[in-house]
């Protein structure tokens, strides 16, 4: 069963477009939307939050239709948005005693249990907490009322190594109870290698895969060899390729392929998520000095 489904997405804003998008959030797993900045992850987490309204296309979030207008389903999302979304000349306490009501499955025991744990004094004013606390805040007002699903956009941003950990570990322990869901956005692909079950990937606003993240580190492949393997046929068959003084690096789509392709004349690697979103962003040759791992 899934949490959500997209079915044919169609927006545009200016020259960006989503065009005809589908993949589903699985039910009782986490998945990571991951891709470049301006990919258009926000637009679709907005979208199926019904806070963007697509011109096409059909959104389904928990077996309720999207349309933009509320709905009692609502209650079970935990939202976290990438902007603050609350009063800022409020104490946190004070914003949680507006929102609080909203829901039906308040939890103020757990609420106050995230508040000890994240360290965050209650009367401070949000206006004055740092990034790091406004996210640990939303995080402790999207948990404390038993959400079936979590959608959060990019959560780790802003967090310091150690809690981002702590995060991922807490996210960990919430998809133990098999009813939960996670659909989280994020650039960190290190933060997916972690927890992610399932990575939907966009790119310029279409969607490269959405799968199991094992099956796509499965079936992608790094090529590592001489130049002279590469001919306009070879390069077709590559979906980003980095040429160096003694040799060529490369990301290709079907590990099965490239391995018929090259044969004994080329080594074989795992890539990483890094090294998929990285080959599939920049695409065709990648130039040398701009590898973010070196040269
Ligand atoms: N309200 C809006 N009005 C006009 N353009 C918008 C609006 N929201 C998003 N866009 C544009 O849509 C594109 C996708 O943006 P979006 O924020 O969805 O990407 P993203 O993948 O979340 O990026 P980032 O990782 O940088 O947050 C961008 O070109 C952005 O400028």
């Amino acid at each position: 069963m899934n949490a959500v489904e997209v079915e044919e997405l169609v927006k545009h804003y200016g020259s960006f477009a989503l065009s005809g998008l589908s993949f589903t959030v699985p039910k009782g797993y986490i998945t990571g939307l991951i891709g470049p900045n301006g990919a258009g992850k926000s637009t679709v987490i907005k979208a199926i939050m019904g806070m963007v309204l697509p011109e096409e296309g059909r959104i389904t979030v928990l077996g309720n239709a999207v349309t933009g207008k509320e709905g009692s389903y609502k209650q079970q999302i935990g939202y976290i948005s990438d902007e603050s979304i609350y009063y800022e000349y409020l104490s946190m306490e004070q914003m949680k005693r507006i929102v609080a009501p909203f829901y039906d499955r308040w939890d103020e025991a757990l609420f106050t249990k995230y508040m000890e744990l994240f360290e965050l004094p209650k009367r401070k004013k949000i206006k004055d907490c740092s990034k790091g606390m406004k996210m640990k805040f939303a995080i402790a007002m999207a948990l404390a009322h038993h959400p079936k699903l979590l959608i959060m956009d990019e959560p780790t941003a802003g967090l310091d190594p150690v809690f981002r950990r702590e995060l991922l570990d807490l996210l960990a322990e919430y998809i133990l109870d098999e009813n939960n869901t996670i659909l989280f956005s994020t650039h960190l692909t290190t933060d997916l290698d972690r927890v992610a079950d399932y990575v939907t990937f966009l790119n310029r606003g279409e969607l490269v895969f959405s799968d199991s993240k094992d099956e796509v580190l499965e079936r992608y492949v790094i090529v590592k060899g001489s130049r002279e393997l590469l001919d306009p046929d070879v390069r077709r068959e590559l979906v980003g390729v980095r040429e160096t003084a003694v040799g060529f690096e490369a990301l290709a789509k079907d590990q099965e392929r490239a391995q018929a392709l090259f044969g004994a004349n080329a080594l074989f690697e795992r890539p990483t998520l890094e090294e998929i979103m990285y080959y599939t962003a920049k695409g065709g040759n990648v130039n040398a000095s701009s590898h973010p791992f070196g040269s």
